[in-house]
């Protein structure tokens, strides 16, 4: 880097108190030419300067503009098999296409070899990625045995019968199906409104068989790297059957198996190749043993016929906002751990909170706990629980829930 220039010397003025008038002067003239000289420098010095700061605002200008550019366009991902002096052997994902590139110097200290990268249509390589490992652990939860049991749901016992049926039935006794010749069915979907309970009814399966969770949501699934969606899928049945018996739950499937539209961007026929791949790993779904997969979306009208197919997702089990005997249920449920007031009756609040979901009366008994402590009670009141039903409706962005004009204080 170029050193700022040093300053010039100031000049001093020393004037001999013994000498004459015109000594004084002249020696006054001579520095005020020194002075002109170092004004002169200095306005030399400040243009250079001057010069450099608008070639730095344009070498910022151009790194902003090619970030801009790096950020939007499309990227593939490939993995640094080799480095040597020539550069970087990378194998692209996908077509394992192998390429000698050259590595810039900004990139040299950091890529090492085995890591993911993401390289442009000339396959030079603009960035080095996440860890896999880590890129794999943000996008999937995996619980080894999740804490949920058959009765922490409220109502849905029919559901929760048929859930297991599909589920339950061909992981703990897989030979019942062997001798009566049927395939159990591939895979399970459960579509309603959110927080109704379909993640905890897939989550108390794979308690109740000992089967490990392993959930991702579709939205995870939609990558801005060609390729890495249908990697992740990979990586999921891959874990799945590492981990067997396991359950795999695809959250939010809509994100990748709404119905095609006409619109053919690039984004979208990354999406369209996510899900070819999810659709060919549930179509090689029999060999796979101990793995069972389930899926949920609040969006069923959205989803590509495609993926309901038989051997594919062919149960599907509507999971509806929970009725009054269900409302019943869930508040008792969710309510079991407090201090409740005699007055409190689940009866009376069920009926006055028709259009709830289950997520909504859980948090109506957490909210009305908060009620009683901001007074400085211990016990809850019929009172709290009108409060925070209040609260919650206000908060409602939407005020869709049918109800709450009904609700009689
Ligand atoms: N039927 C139910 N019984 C008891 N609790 C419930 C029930 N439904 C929902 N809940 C409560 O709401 C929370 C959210 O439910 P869950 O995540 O299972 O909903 P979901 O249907 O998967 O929602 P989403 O579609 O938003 O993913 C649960 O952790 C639970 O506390």
């Amino acid at each position: 880097m170029s050193r700022s220039p040093s300053l010039p010397d100031r000049p001093t003025l020393e004037v001999d108190p013994e000498s004459t008038p015109e000594e004084r002067l002249s020696a006054l003239k001579e520095h005020f030419e020194e002075l002109q000289d170092v004004h002169e420098e200095l306005e030399e010095q400040l243009e250079s300067v001057r010069e450099k700061r608008e070639d730095l605002r344009e070498q910022v200008d151009e790194l902003q503009r090619e970030n801009e550019t790096l950020k939007t366009a499309s990227l593939y991902i490939a993995t640094v098999e080799d480095l040597n002096e020539d550069g970087a052997v990378i194998k692209q994902h996908g077509n394992n296409q192998e390429v000698l590139t050259e590595v810039g110097d900004r990139l040299r200290e950091r890529v090492e070899i085995g890591d993911r990268v993401a390289i442009n249509d000339s396959f030079s390589i603009q960035r080095v990625l996440d860890d896999e490992t880590d890129a794999r652990a943000q996008a999937m939860e995996v619980d080894q045995s999740p804490s949920v049991e058959y009765d922490d749901i409220g109502g849905l016992e029919e559901k929760l019968r048929e859930v297991r049926e599909a589920v339950e039935d061909p992981l703990v006794n897989p030979e019942q199906f062997e001798k009566v010749g049927v395939e159990p069915p591939s895979g399970v979907l459960l579509y309603g409104p959110p927080g109704t309970g379909k993640t905890m009814m897939a989550k108390a399966v794979a308690n109740e068989t000992d089967a490990t969770f392993i959930k991702m949501a579709g939205s995870e699934l939609v990558q801005k790297f060609i390729g890495e969606g249908s990697r992740l899928v990979r990586d999921l049945f891959e874990l799945a059957e590492k981990e067997e018996p396991a359950i795999i739950f695809i959250d939010e499937i809509d994100a990748v198996a709404a119905e095609r539209t006409d619109s053919k961007t690039s984004g979208d026929a990354e999406v369209q190749r996510t899900m070819m791949q999810l659709l060919s790993e549930m179509d090689g779904f029999d060999e796979r043993g101990d793995v069972r997969i389930i899926a949920a979306t609040n969006r069923f009208d959205m989803l590509d016929s495609a993926i309901l197919r038989p051997g594919r997702f062919d149960r599907l089990i509507e999971v509806p906002n929970p009725d009054q005997e269900a409302r019943e249920r869930i508040l008792e449920i969710h309510t079991e751990g407090m201090n409740l007031a005699e007055a409190v009756d689940y009866e009376t609040l069920a009926s006055k909170t028709e259009g709830f979901s289950g997520a909504e009366l859980e948090s109506l008994t957490t909210e009305a706990g908060m009620f009683a402590i901001r007074d400085g009670r211990d016990e809850v009141k019929m009172q709290d629980f009108d409060d925070a039903y209040t609260k919650i409706v206000e908060s409602s962005e939407d005020g869709s829930m049918p109800s709450y004009a009904s609700y009689v204080h």
